[in-house]
């Protein structure tokens, strides 16, 4: 079965979906002004039609993180956000757009979890389900990530993540294990204008 089987139908107009999906993204950056990039990639998201926005979470720094086994490359924290929006873009239009967005902040890609100025993941496409390696929904990390299940919890503790749990609940387990996350209530962003 291919990915697009699995895609609910399109409208003929554009490549829009006919029903709205709701997209949570996880977006990071280690390297340069960590804020101003996320910034500006908040503002691109939305700079071509197809996304409204609907909740952005606060700012965490959050130390490099690898999964167990992997060498981490020397390097700074990271500030991390989640933002939730609505979408009827299919979900490889929203690929596109992400991986233009990254290549445009010239982020390189040069040593695997090294740092970068900017790293957006699509976390939740709706209920859609994939394991296209360009393209894994859920995204297949996001459950062990404190990074992620924080912020995310913030704003949306009763959403489920498919075949772990409530969000809020993975959340607390990440922070009984690992320790509470470092909050930047001093940053804040501006939600797309
Ligand atoms: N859910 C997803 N969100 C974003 N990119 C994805 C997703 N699933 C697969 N990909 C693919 O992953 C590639 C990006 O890999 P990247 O180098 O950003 O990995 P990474 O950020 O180092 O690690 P991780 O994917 O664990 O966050 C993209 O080319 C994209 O096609
Ligand atoms: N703290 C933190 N660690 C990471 C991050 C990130 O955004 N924050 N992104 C990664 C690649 O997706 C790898 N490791």
């Amino acid at each position: 079965m291919t990915a697009s089987d699995r895609m609910p139908d399109r409208t003929a107009t554009g490549g829009h979906m006919l029903v709205a999906h709701r997209v949570v993204f996880s977006l990071g950056s280690n390297l340069g002004d960590r804020l101003d990039n996320i910034q500006e990639a908040v503002d691109a998201l939305f700079d071509a039609p197809g996304l409204t926005f609907v909740a952005l979470s606060p700012v965490y720094e959050t130390a490099p993180y690898a999964p167990p086994g992997e060498e981490i490359p020397e390097q700074g924290d990271y500030l991390n956000i989640v933002l939730v929006a609505d979408t009827r873009l299919p979900p490889e239009n929203l690929l596109e757009r992400v991986l233009n967005i990254e290549n445009s902040m010239r982020r390189t890609r040069e040593v695997r979890w090294g740092p970068r100025t900017l790293d957006i993941d699509i976390v939740v496409f709706g209920n859609v389900s994939m394991d296209d390696p360009d393209l894994t929904l859920p995204h297949p990390r996001a459950h062990e990530r404190a990074f992620v299940l924080v912020p995310w919890a913030d704003i949306e503790p009763d959403v489920l993540l498919a075949g772990h749990g409530r969000v809020g609940d993975l959340a607390a387990a990440k922070t009984a294990a690992e320790g509470p996350l470092r909050r930047r209530d001093d940053l804040s962003l501006q939600p797309p204008a």
